[in-house]
């Protein structure tokens, strides 16, 4: 079933997605898109980009995305069955989370970055529900470059719900949205421009 269900909450023009089961808020335009392509390239020179491993179909395989893992000291995050330690903050990076803190009211003290090239890079079926993460903290994602369709899948009716993130968007997935719902990004046959995704994530330490 393919459903696009949207509400406008408050008058911070956010949009609630997800009707059950945990809550996602879309803010259309949190950074304006001459500040968004600054940050875009302040952080593919300051951080170190490395290709990803995950399992898939029980094989290891090496993707085209590039991602990057931040945090404070001691926030190593183990996904896929491989260990990642973080790489220090940056300037833009502290200051994007500090924006985030705001609006979500909660502390983040790590940061996974994905850069997808072109639509042939995406991002397959999960939920952010690994054991180190708050599992009662938000995921906070912010979105830089090409507009790309991002789906929710139920994991036991199956609901659908998709919705595109845009240029400087921010999309907040409440607890306990994880524990009920996957999520995609999906890859399309469309040109588009580069993407880069930043979640924040509250590890508990
Ligand atoms: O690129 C996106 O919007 C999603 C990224 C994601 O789901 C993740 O990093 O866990
Ligand atoms: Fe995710």
């Amino acid at each position: 079933m393919q459903t696009q269900l949207f509400e406008t909450t408050d008058s911070s023009n956010a949009l609630t997605v997800l009707s059950k089961d945990g809550r996602a808020d879309y803010f259309p335009s949190i950074f304006e898109s001459d500040r968004c392509a600054e940050l875009f390239s302040a952080l593919i020179d300051s951080l170190d980009w490395r290709v990803d491993q995950i399992y898939m179909f029980g094989k290891l395989v090496t993707t085209k995305r590039k991602v990057a893992w931040v945090g404070d000291a001691g926030c190593s995050y183990k996904y896929s069955g491989v260990k990642k330690e973080p790489q220090p903050w940056t300037p833009e990076l502290l200051h994007i989370k500090n924006q985030l803190e705001k609006i979500s009211q909660w502390k983040f003290n790590s940061c996974l970055l994905n850069l997808y090239h072109d639509g042939d890079e995406g991002m397959g079926w999960h939920s952010d529900d690994e054991p180190e993460l708050d599992q009662s903290a938000p995921i906070a994602s912010l979105s830089l470059g090409g507009e790309r369709k991002f789906s929710f899948k139920h994991k036991t009716d199956k609901t659908n719900v998709s919705l595109i993130l845009e240029n400087g968007s921010v999309l907040l997935m409440h607890a306990p949205t994880q524990q009920f719902w996957q999520h995609s990004l999906v890859k399309t046959k469309r040109p588009v421009a580069p993407r880069m995704n930043l979640t924040f994530r509250a590890i508990s330490l």
